[in-house]
């Protein structure tokens, strides 16, 4: 569902993915390491969000390069910081990304916006959201479209305790039948969400 192989990436003289090859069947699990060591850049990269220097990517089986909008609508995508266009309302941002994913905001979507307490924040505008409320936004949007693979990068920093049950939850339901790949830190919710903890140097050359 999620293959990648021989992904290279450095910044200027660093080289941070060195020939990382990976194929995840169903299931969630985890990627850990320390601070600093790529994968933040692993996450980047399996997203078409940061340039490989080399290598290849299949998302349910389409090449994020070569049939990248086919691979895009099955991809999700949540990084840390929320690159969320300050001017736009939430929900005008989760209509945006419906738009850029070519489909249409399911009754879903809106649900686990009630369930994360986004209810009354889909009229404000991002940029006077907190950030736990980007996050939560941000999070809810990838449940837009139809993803089978799932990559969610530090999802559990800065949610209240009430979200992150909820979001422990969604991910649960979800981890059957797709890929979801988190970064984290957190081995609470690593284990809470029954993920199979990776170690990321065990996948760098
Ligand atoms: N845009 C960039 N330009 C230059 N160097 C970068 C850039 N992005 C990341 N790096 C460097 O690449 C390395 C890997 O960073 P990355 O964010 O992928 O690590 P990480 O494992 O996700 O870290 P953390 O656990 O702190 O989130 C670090 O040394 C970082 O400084």
């Amino acid at each position: 569902m999620l293959r990648f192989e021989q992904v290279c990436k450095s910044y200027g003289a660093k080289s941070v993915l060195r020939n990382v090859s990976h194929h995840f069947a169903c299931g969630a699990f985890a990627l850990r390491g320390p601070n600093g060591i790529g994968k933040s850049t692993l996450l980047g990269v399996l997203a078409g969000a940061v340039e490989a220097d080399s290598g290849t990517v299949w998302i349910d089986k389409q090449s994020l390069r070569d049939a990248s909008i086919a691979a895009r609508a099955r991809l999700a995508y949540a990084p840390d910081e929320c690159p969320v266009y300050p001017f736009m309302t939430g929900r005008e941002l989760l209509a945006f990304v419906a738009f850029a994913k070519r489909c249409t905001l399911a009754a879903e979507v809106l649900d686990i916006c009630a369930r994360f307490g986004l209810g009354n924040h889909l009229d404000t505008r991002c940029g006077d959201m907190s950030l736990g409320t980007q996050k939560k936004l941000m999070l809810a949007a990838a449940w837009i479209g139809e993803p089978c693979v799932m990559l969610f990068d530090e999802p559990s920093n800065g949610l209240d305790a009430a979200a992150r049950l909820v979001l422990i939850e969604l991910l649960r339901a979800r981890s059957g039948n797709n890929v979801i790949l988190v970064s984290t830190h957190d081995h609470e919710f690593a284990h809470a969400i029954g993920a199979t903890v990776i170690e990321f140097d065990t996948l760098n050359g």
